[in-house]
């Protein structure tokens, strides 16, 4: 027995032992500093190159790979656990940003190498900063090079979301075409506050992500890099808010071209080449451009300019958002496929989007109204989101208050807009297979409806009840047809 016990003692002592090195280690930093010199043993071992990214050229010009490498280096996490760094707050509120302090060293980790970055500054009198990237020379012809296009994309893309949106809005006047007003963009409306049928939504989401991806593609094809949606739907149900959500998911600055104030043809082709890449380009109440004759561009002007038609330059990276009220009055030729990808229909509320503005405005995921507000729905009844917004802002403090004034709203939809607006769709023709290789689709994003007379709306509204698991199907509209027209 007292042989055994000696060996489980020793045992014993080891693996306490072993327990307090670990607790030493790591809970009084030991580890970094066994971490570091055990780096400084291993650097002996290799040969460095060095390579300088000076913040000025010869001609004292700013060398842009500066400012790149500056706002890669503040977005890598290194920044984050190194031993010290500086804090500044941003462009935006609530933003904090990393810097390196001069001299400061920074670590960084590519295809498996490990890269440093130093950030040289000289206290002399041109305060010339630089950093300098130290490489392995066992590893540089393997990342060099693709380690700088990562530093290039990775910054242009956080470039991207921390540049802040504009509003431009066209400004004509005689002898001067092609001249914008900007304002700063500070629309909240975001996808997430937007109602709208999810699967539509993440839809129209990964449509805008691929054509962000597809710049080759449509140059191999020899078309301006541009995608173009027709918003139409009653008014208050989300157009102009779905505008506010692309720029902001995007990034990108809004052109919104008042037609009234543009003078002529050209001065609607200068405003188009005024326009900078990365934009969406707004046209609002197209519809009514064709019923209000005062207007001075003509057919054509507008064609021209839905096609980007001056050349590729200007039509580059950008997209074309067009909204109506009703399509009927449209000439065939704007919506003709090209000219319109993509058609999005915005309907007036259904249950499902008054139950996501309910939780948006009130907080409220359910509730005993719910059945009653579901009822009047399925009758044919409807509001526009606008409609449902105001009267939920307004009775925020009581979601019971606000829900009942929904309901007697909806008793009091006399002209019943919503039978209109039945059945809902996303009609998408499966012939209507996608042949861009970024995986877009053109066609009709839809919610769409029957008419029904005012004295079957009851009897269609509980038929309606029975069929609505069919009716969620994909169906086919006159609009799908429009959609098929629009067939990639
Ligand atoms: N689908 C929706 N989801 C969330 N809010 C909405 C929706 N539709 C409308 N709203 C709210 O209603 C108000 C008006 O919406 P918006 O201006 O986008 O409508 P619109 O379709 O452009 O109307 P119009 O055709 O009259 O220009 C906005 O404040 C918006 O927040
Ligand atoms: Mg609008």
């Amino acid at each position: 027995m007292k042989i055994l016990l000696v060996p489980i003692l020793l045992l014993f002592v080891i693996l306490s032992l072993l327990f307090l090195l670990r607790v030493l280690l790591f809970k009084t930093g030991l580890i970094y500093i066994t971490k570091k010199w055990w780096r400084s043993i291993e650097d002996c071992f290799h040969v460095y190159q060095f390579f300088k990214v000076p913040e000025f050229n010869e001609n004292m010009q700013k060398n842009h790979l500066y400012r790149k490498v500056s706002i890669y280096l503040s977005s890598i996490a290194s920044i984050e656990d190194s031993d010290f760094t500086n804090l500044f707050t941003g462009k935006k509120p609530h933003d904090i940003v990393l810097h390196l302090d001069p001299n400061q060293v920074i670590d960084d980790y590519f295809l498996g190498a490990r890269v440093s970055w130093i950030n040289q500054e000289k206290n002399d009198t041109n305060r010339c900063r630089t950093f300098v990237l130290k490489i392995r020379r066992t590893d540089k012809r393997k990342i060099l090079r693709p380690y700088l296009q990562h530093i290039h994309i990775t910054s242009d893309e956080l470039e991207q979301k921390k540049k802040d949106v504009k509003l431009y809005i066209n400004n004509d006047s005689p002898g001067q075409s092609g001249h914008w007003r900007s304002v700063p963009f500070k629309h909240p409306s975001t996808f997430d506050t937007i109602a709208m049928e999810s699967d539509l939504k993440n839809k129209l989401k990964s449509d805008l992500e691929s054509f962000l991806k597809a710049k080759h593609y449509y140059h191999r094809l020899g078309r301006a890099w541009k995608r173009s949606y027709l918003l139409y739907g009653p008014s208050g149900t989300g157009k102009s808010s779905f505008v506010a959500a692309i720029a902001n998911f995007l990034g990108y600055d809004v052109y919104d071209i008042d037609l009234s104030r543009v003078l002529d043809d050209s001065g609607m082709k200068m405003l188009l080449l005024q326009t900078t890449c990365k934009s969406v380009i707004l046209i609002e109440d197209l519809d009514r451009f064709f019923m209000d004759k005062s207007t001075r561009v003509s057919l054509s002007g507008i064609l021209n300019f839905m096609d980007g038609a001056l050349n590729s330059c200007c039509a580059d990276e950008r997209i074309m958002v067009y909204t109506m009220n009703c399509k009927d009055h449209a000439d065939p030729a704007i919506l003709r496929p090209g000219r319109v990808d993509v058609h999005i229909h915005f309907p007036l509320c259904d249950f499902s989007a008054f139950k996501t503005l309910a939780h948006n405005y009130l907080g409220v995921k359910d509730h005993k109204l719910f059945p009653q507000v579901e009822e009047f729905f399925q009758t044919g009844a409807s509001l526009s989101a606008a409609e449902i917004g105001e009267l939920m802002i307004a009775n925020r403090n009581s979601p019971s208050r606000a829900l009942k004034s929904v309901v007697a709203a909806l008793q009091t939809d006399g002209d019943r807009r919503g039978s209109l607006n039945i059945r809902r769709q996303w009609t998408d023709n499966s012939s209507r297979k996608s042949t861009d290789d970024s995986g877009e689709q053109s066609g009709v994003f839809s919610k769409e409806g029957v008419n029904a007379t005012k004295d079957i709306r009851k009897l269609y509204g509980l038929l309606r009840l029975k069929s609505r698991k069919k009716s969620e199907s994909f169906d086919r509209t006159p609009d799908s047809k429009a959609g098929q027209s629009c067939g990639l």
